[in-house]
């Protein structure tokens, strides 16, 4: 780049002949060009170096071209260089004919010149002074890098001829070194180091260098005379012109660059081509190019073959260079064809992948749609089973419980795996079960697997649904919600009854549903009315409600005066097992049949290790009877689950209550309450295992309690058929009971006895059936029937009515209200027996007979039947809950009024006989005809209505024939 620009600036500064002539001649004023300047400065050395002979060819101020052609010949260079150091050039060529006839001053043959010019510059470069090419020595060479190495020659031989001390510098000092070193450089120059990477390039360096401060001389000189205002116009022409030139000679180097022709060879790759011939040289065109002919003389073939091999090199390296990008121009399309193929494989692949996920995808959400439907399919196959239900719920931790371990481990739809400390067995145990409720389930979310129960109860099946759990474990939660009631945390008993009315107000169309409820609670072994103000005194319990505000308002009553109290273990522990129970009979509009169902929310108070609840005194005793009424349940579950013919239900009241829906045809869920504290989990596995076991516990599948329109009718008709039959032979014993004298054994003689007692009158059935009054009346205020006693011996039925002699208003806000109620009679008929004890226990008008001879035949039939002790044993407990007024009398008289039948729809229900499958075959069917009414109530006063007829009347609740079991035991009883 350097050298361009010092050639446009030396073009651009070369005044034309005319112009020099005319400075010569005197008419221009002389201007000479520095690098004139520095020409002649070499051309003098040189003269003065061989002598006016050896310099005829070099004039003292030659022109570029004259000084060119008079070194030409390397003659003079050579000469010279080994003057200044002797030997440098060891062979130097003479001229063998006189230069001056060759045009050109080509004195020398074209090898002699080049033999010349390479030896010298050889030895310069040995030196380590500047060089040129050789090719500048033609025309079209660079006479300014001749200039350059004559001058530091010039300077070289100076320094030499001073001594040689220090260092030798262009232009200054340099230190000599030896002839295969370079010179070392001190200028520092940034633009001239930048070119000197390497020791090999020093040189190169050396000539730039020199190069730069010509150019910058020439720099100087062009802008030295010119106005300001000129300087960028001509700086502005001087770089066009550069890159004018540069562009000319990258054009002819490309041009040098193609492949030459095998019969020109060039020289050295520049712009020169050289022509062989025999003797001569001719300059072939402007550019001094040198054509060497055929016939050159085997000693001047050497360049040739070296330049033909420098050529063959090239061409080499050139071809294998096009190879090199042949087969990169390959690869590169090979590769460019493997990416296509590969780009085109990759979408390919990743639509397959997205058409594979979408398929798994579609896959996983049908595998959780079979899951569901699976889970339901099971819960179904379980329901036609009968199997119990359970859920299971895990409470979180309370707010008051930080940094506390949990046990429980993980938790997916059905399963609930507990990490067990060692003293516990394994590891991890895992339990199966409907569905496990994690902490975080909302009250909804828990409701909502509830839900199709509660259609259940509106389709005519009776359900239980109860909570079970360690104290403190979340049972109350679920059943009623936490203290601080709102509609969202509202427990299952509210949603439960919500939804019934909501279900209920949608089907109003086609059918009408009769809504009643009651809520009881165990404490202490004792039942108690707890929707009532106060539990003794003697209301109704079961209250007609028809809306959820009624039902919220009674049990928020039933929930206040539950027995609760504060144990180490919960702040507001439940002392009692409550129970809400809801009766529902709904009429079929079109058909006139009627659905009865029957639903059991129950809560039962919590299992506690006293040890840790840390309880004394009242506290401790709720949790001796709460302990000892769940162990009860163990065993029934267990004897349950192991089809025991003997269920031993009667061990306490609570097992009494849950009877019907742990032993009848009853749609049962338990919802088993965990903690998932650490220090919890004895009790925690107990009550999964316990939950377990009752999960294999069959019940068989649920019955729907309907009565079709045509079997009501056909049951009136059979009713009214025994009654007519009853009114006969009731008036034949009747006269037959008047007239025997005491002392008569058996069955009648104990009759006798307590209705003696009783003081009650024996009234004719005729009476009754007469006006055909509905049965029970009990639902008018002051009348209960609660007596029902029944001939067992001769097959004949013998049903007492006990009627209460006080007639004391009842009507409450809530209370049943026959009258206008839709539920039929038969429905007082079937729970209203029990209902006169719960509601009139003894003593509150009730005329209750007490016998010891009772107590002897119960003691004596101790072992009897189940359900007959459980009906005995429930009536008997009852009436110590009132004033101990209660007999055992109405114990049987209770135990007679009961079918299996009924037990499921009682108010409450486990306290009469099971209705279970080996009760089913002795209970005959009720239901028909009612029996008494307020005109009833009327007529009979306080009395007992004949046994006999009433049995006849009501004998299609009852099955014709007894077990042969029962029976026995029946009338061992009696
Ligand atoms: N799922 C739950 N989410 C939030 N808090 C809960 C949950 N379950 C229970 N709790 C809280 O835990 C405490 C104990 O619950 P709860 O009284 O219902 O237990 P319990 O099993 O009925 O006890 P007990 O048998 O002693 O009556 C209460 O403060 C209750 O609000």
């Amino acid at each position: 780049m350097a050298s361009v620009v010092e050639d446009v600036l030396n073009r651009s500064q070369t005044l034309d002949l005319d112009s020099r002539r005319a400075q010569e001649a005197g008419i221009l004023p002389t201007f000479v060009n520095p690098s004139s300047i520095r020409r002649y400065e070499g051309a003098a050395w040189l003269r003065k170096m061989v002598g006016v002979v050896g310099a005829k060819d070099l004039p003292a101020e030659p022109s570029e071209e004259e000084f060119r052609l008079g070194l030409r010949s390397g003659l003079i260079l050579c000469n010279v260089l080994n003057k200044v150091h002797p030997g440098a050039v060891s062979k130097v060529v003479e001229s063998s004919c006189d230069s001056a006839a060759v045009p050109d001053g080509a004195a020398l043959s074209a090898f002699q010149y080049f033999e010349n010019a390479r030896n010298f510059l050889v030895a310069v470069e040995k030196l380590g002074l500047p060089t040129f090419e050789a090719s500048d020595l033609e025309q079209g060479g660079k006479s300014s890098r001749i200039v350059n190495c004559v001058l530091a020659l010039k300077s070289y031989s100076e320094w030499k001829q001073a001594g040689g001390h220090g260092t030798w510098r262009s232009g200054g000092t340099v230190k000599p070194s030896t002839p295969n070193k370079n010179l070392v450089r001190k200028n520092s120059d940034p633009f001239a180091s930048s070119l000197s990477r390497t020791n090999g390039q020093s040189q190169e360096t050396d000539n730039n260098k020199m190069h730069n401060s010509s150019l910058s001389t020439l720099v100087r000189a062009v802008l030295m005379d010119k106005k300001p205002d000129e300087v960028p116009i001509l700086l502005e022409s001087l770089l066009s012109k550069v890159m004018e030139e540069f562009e000319h000679r990258i054009a002819s180097q490309v041009e040098l660059q193609k492949p030459v022709p095998k019969d020109a060879p060039t020289l050295n790759g520049n712009r020169t081509f050289l022509k062989h011939t025999s003797c001569d040289v001719k300059v072939e065109d402007k550019r001094s190019s040198v054509v060497v002919k055929d016939k050159i003389p085997h000693k001047n073939s050497v360049p040739d073959e070296e330049v033909k091999r420098k050529h063959m090199r090239h061409q080499m390296a050139f071809d294998a260079q096009q190879e090199d990008i042949m087969s990169l121009r390959k690869t590169l399309s090979t590769t460019k064809a493997g990416m296509q193929f590969m780009q085109k494989k990759f979408l390919e692949e990743i639509q397959n992948l997205g058409q594979h996920i979408f398929g798994l995808a579609h896959a996983a959400s049908g595998y959780h749609r079979v899951l569901e439907e699976n889970r339901k399919l099971y819960n179904q196959v379980q329901d036609l089973k009968g199997n119990i239900r359970v859920y299971c719920r895990v409470r979180p931790f309370l707010g008051r419980q930080s940094n506390v371990t949990n046990v429980v481990d993980c938790i997916e739809e059905g399963t609930i795996t507990v990490n067990t400390p060692p003293k516990y067995g394994k590891g991890r145990r895992s339990f199966n079960f409907n569905k496990v409720f994690g902490p975080s389930a909302t009250q909804e979310e828990v409701f909502e697997d509830t839900r199709p129960l509660i259609r259940s109860v509106l389709d005519g099946y009776n359900v239980c649904i109860f909570a079970y759990g360690q104290t403190g474990s979340g049972k109350t939660h679920t059943m009623s919600g936490p203290k601080d009631l709102t509609e969202n945390n509202q427990g299952v008993n509210y949603r439960a009854l919500s939804d019934l009315f909501y279900l209920a107000e949608q089907r109003k169309g086609t059918f009408q549903y009769d809504v009643s409820v009651q809520m009881i609670e165990i404490y202490n072994e004792q039942i108690r009315n707890n929707s009532q103000n106060g539990f003794n005194v003697p209301e109704a319990s079961l209250a007609r409600v028809s809306s959820t505000f009624d039902v919220i308002e009674l049990m928020n009553l039933g929930q206040r005066n539950r027995a609760v109290g504060a144990t180490a273990l919960n702040d507001r522990s439940s002392r009692s097992h409550s129970c809400l129970t809801v009766h529902v009979q709904g009429r079929d509009l079109t058909s006139g049949g009627v659905l009865r169902g029957c639903m059991h929310l129950v809560d039962l108070a919590g299992s506690e290790r006293v040890d840790k609840s840390e309880v004394t005194g009242d506290r401790l005793k709720e949790a001796q009877h709460i302990n000892k009424s769940l162990s009860a349940l163990g065993d029934v579950i267990a004897s349950l689950a192991q089809k025991n013919t003997h269920v031993p239900y009667r061990n306490s009241k609570l097992t009494q209550l849950l009877q019907d829906s742990l032993g009848g045809q009853a749609k049962t869920l338990m919802f088993v309450h965990i903690s998932p504290e650490l220090d919890a989990v004895g009790e925690t596995l107990s009550t999964l295992k316990f939950a377990e076991r009752v999960a294999t516990v069959e019940l068989g599948a649920a019955r729907v309690n309907k009565d079709s329109s045509d079997v009501k009718e056909l049951k009136e008709q059979i009713a009214n058929l025994k009654a007519a039959l009853a009114r006969k032979e009731g008036e034949h014993e009747s006269v037959q009971v008047r007239r025997k004298p005491t002392g008569e054994i058996g069955n009648t003689e104990a009759r006798k006895k307590y209705r003696s007692r009783q003081k009650t009158q024996s009234i004719d059935l005729d009476e009754l059936l007469g006006n055909s009054p509905p049965w029970p009346p009990v639902s008018s205020p002051g009348e209960t029937y609660g007596e029902d006693d029944r001939e067992i011996g001769s097959g004949d039925w013998v049903d007492k009515v006990m009627v209460n002699k006080q007639d004391g208003t009842r009507g409450t806000v809530g209370c049943w209200e026959p009258e206008n109620s839709r539920i039929s009679d038969s429905f007082y008929q079937k729970y209203l027996p029990e209902q006169s004890f719960n509601i009139f226990p003894g003593g509150n008008g009730f005329d209750v007979a007490t016998t010891d001879d009772l107590d002897e035949l119960d003691a004596a039939t101790s072992d009897s039947s189940e359900p007959d002790l459980l009906w005995q044993f429930n009536h008997s407990k009852l009436s110590s809950l009132t004033n101990g007024g209660m007999s055992k009398v109405n114990n049987l008289n209770a135990k007679s009024t009961r079918s299996p039948e009924l037990s499921s729809r009682t108010m409450i229900p486990n306290l009469g006989p099971s209705p279970s499958k080996k009760m089913t075959n002795m209970a005959p069917q009720r239901g028909g005809r009612p029996v008494a009414s307020a005109e009833f109530k009327r007529k009979t006063g306080n009395r007992v209505i004949k046994p006999s007829a009433l049995n006849h009347a009501r004998s299609d609740f009852y099955p014709p024939i007894l077990s042969k079991h029962t029976n026995l035991r029946r009338r061992r009883r009696f």
